[in-house]
């Protein structure tokens, strides 16, 4: 399912598959050395892109990807090696394997599913995994088939070179790799799962908080991503007729690698602009490498030239542009933006978010959290009924925002209960809380910084419970920018805005789950007091029309005071005081904990 209109994304696919097309002709056209090295730049550049398809919509970098295209190749090369030739050089061949002998399309589809397989099982634990221990594993994985390979040496040949494969891959195959590649790679990443991984990429927490569980996006991504690079090992096998292990391992690890790093691991442009920047690179550095006659003068040979080469391109790109050279927008997002731009119905048929049906209250009973020896939060109950307002103040550290954690979920109850009527919520995560209608926003703006306002809410709104169409979410996220006045920034990214719409676009996001409850963490914070009044009378009709709850956190007073219908009030993690406005702002304890004297006296002046 994919969140752009198929028709938009056919021209995003439709001009790099053209390019493709063209190059490849040129290539069997000319011939000699300018096909083959057309065909392993296409044979890379479908590697790259299935690498980054997992890299860049997940954000984890991975060094293991090589082994899939081992995986592949060797898978492909012993099924369509011919049975009398497997009987020659691998005489120690299982007997099933070595009476098999399937054609090269058939042996492309078990070896490409094979290695999925593979990764299956090794995404159980990578897929996992987050940032910097995903990363790890990877390269354990990359060693693992590696010595698999060395090891198993009786279908492999181990060490020595695996020859006889034949060679079927010309310059059509290697193109339609890639094509299949590119086209895979850029569906992928306005898919609704491309949308959630990217979402969770730039703020996990945030993501969670606003529905999106990765686990299931992350392991398709891994799976595919895998798929693409043992295709285009097949390829590569089939073209180079004999290869041995040492063609999957590092070397080309780090060539893939760079590729990636140098045009942007995030899109499918990226990978292009990479492949082919990477390659004309090393083709030119490779020549000084062997020493040329330079003006009649013998340059020497310098080893080593192109890796020094590449490595310091790398180190170049990341100084000067740390998301690479095609940075993080797709071609047709950067020169036909106007692809993208949405026309939402006006006036009676404008999409609007649904009133609440909830009349369950959300309850926390005796909810406590301790850090190490703080107790931020000291068996705190509070409740927030359908339709209620409710301030919860203190002065700061003591426990407003941990509280609000607890409740949905972004930190783990110590001790208590929460729920939600009759649900218990406490040991839910996250993103089963949001989806159970608690959605919030947060004190240090949590935005998906590189996506635009509308995908920031629309990958909240796609996680709404009972699950709904594209369409439905699409509406329901025009619907809640409506509300919150921001709608013609809706093509902006989400860190281009300023200070207050970024506030703005956090409640829309939160809104577009169409929750039951929602609790705002110091949505007034950086606004003056037009937009905090504009603000106040939102939310106060986001209670009439929608029947929402409300919890809001803020150190605004006045606010607070004319907002809600209720307030409660923590100092030191404790609760201690709860009412209404007028009656908490006259309550000793809390002038005393939270105005301070100075205060009290001005009050009571
Ligand atoms: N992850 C954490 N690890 C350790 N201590 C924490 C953590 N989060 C909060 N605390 C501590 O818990 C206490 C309560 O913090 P919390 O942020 O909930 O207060 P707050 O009332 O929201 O403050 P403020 O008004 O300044 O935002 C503080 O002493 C804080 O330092």
């Amino acid at each position: 399912m994919t969140v752009l209109p198929w028709r938009f994304l056919a021209i995003a696919v439709f001009v790099p598959v053209l390019l493709v097309i063209a190059a490849a002709m040129v290539g069997a056209n000319v011939g000699g050395g300018v096909e083959r090295t057309l065909i392993v730049f296409f044979i890379n550049l479908a590697a790259v892109a299935g690498m980054g398809l997992y890299c860049g919509n997940s954000g984890i970098l991975s060094f293991g990807h090589l082994s899939f295209m081992g995986i592949a190749a060797y898978t492909s090369a012993i099924l369509s090696l011919p049975v009398a030739m497997k009987n020659m050089t691998l005489p120690n061949l299982p007997p099933v394997l070595a009476a098999i002998h399937l054609d090269f399309v058939l042996a492309l589809l078990v070896a490409v599913a094979f290695s999925m397989l593979v990764a299956y099982v090794a995404g159980l634990v990578i897929a996992r995994l987050e940032g910097a221990a995903a990363t790890i594993a990877t390269l354990a994985l990359l060693i693992i088939v590696h010595g698999v390979i060395i090891g198993a040496r009786d279908i492999t040949r181990g060490s020595q070179s695996f020859f006889g494969v034949p060679r079927e891959t010309d310059i059509w195959v290697a193109a339609a790799v890639c094509a299949v590649a590119l086209v895979i790679v850029r569906l992928f990443r306005d898919s609704v799962p491309g949308l959630k991984l990217r979402a969770a990429r730039e703020d996990l927490i945030a993501a969670k908080a606003n529905g999106i569980g990765v686990k299931h996006e992350r392991m398709l991504a891994w799976v595919l991503s895998a798929g693409l690079v043992a295709l285009a090992g097949v390829a590569l096998g089939h073209f180079l007729g004999a290869f041995s292990p040492k063609k999957f391992y590092f070397h080309d690890t780090f060539a893939l690698l760079a590729m990636l790093i140098v045009g942007g691991m995030t899109t499918m442009t990226g990978a292009v602009v990479g492949a082919v920047s990477i390659t004309l690179v090393s083709e030119i550095l490779r020549r000084l490498e062997g020493g040329i006659d330079l003006f009649g003068y013998q340059l020497p040979e310098v080893f080593g030239t192109t890796q020094i080469g590449i490595g310091l391109i790398i180190l170049l790109v990341m100084f000067r542009r740390s998301d690479g050279l095609a940075g993080l927008d797709e071609w047709d997002e950067r020169l036909l933006p106007w692809l993208f731009r949405r026309k939402v119905p006006e006036g009676d048929d404008a999409p609007k978010l649904a009133a609440t049906t909830n009349d369950a209250t959300l309850t926390a009973e005796t909810v406590t959290k301790r850090f190490a020896g703080l107790i931020a939060v000291d068996k705190v109950s509070l409740s927030l009924a359908p339709g209620e307002i409710v301030g919860l103040i203190g002065p700061n550290g003591s426990g407003k925002t941990t509280l609000l954690n607890l409740i949905s979920g972004v930190l783990p109850a110590t001790e208590g209960v929460v729920k939600k009527g009759e649900t218990v919520i406490t040991e839910m995560p996250a993103h089963r809380i949001a989806g159970l209608g608690i959605a919030r926003t947060f004190q240090n703006i949590r935005l998906f910084r590189t996506l635009s306002v509308r995908q920031n809410v629309l990958a909240a709104a796609l996680n709404a419970w009972p699950k709904r169409s594209v369409a439905e979410a699409e509406a329901a996220s025009a619907a809640a920018l409506d509300w919150m006045g921001i709608a013609d920034k809706a093509e902006f990214k989400a860190n281009t805005l300023s200070y207050g719409d970024q506030r703005r676009v956090e409640i829309a996001r939160a809104l577009a789950l169409e929750p039951d409850f929602l609790f705002l963490d110091e949505p007034a914070a950086g606004m003056n007091r037009e937009e905090t009044d504009a603000l106040m009378e939102t939310l106060r009709k986001l209670r009439d029309t929608l029947g929402l709850g409300l919890l809001v956190v803020d150190h605004d007073l006045p606010l607070i005071v004319r907002l809600c219908d209720r307030v409660v009030v923590l100092n030191e993690g404790k609760l201690i005081a709860e009412g209404a406005p007028g009656d908490v702002q006259k309550n000793p304890d809390v002038i005393t904990a939270y105005l301070g004297r100075k205060r009290q006296d001005d009050i009571a002046a």
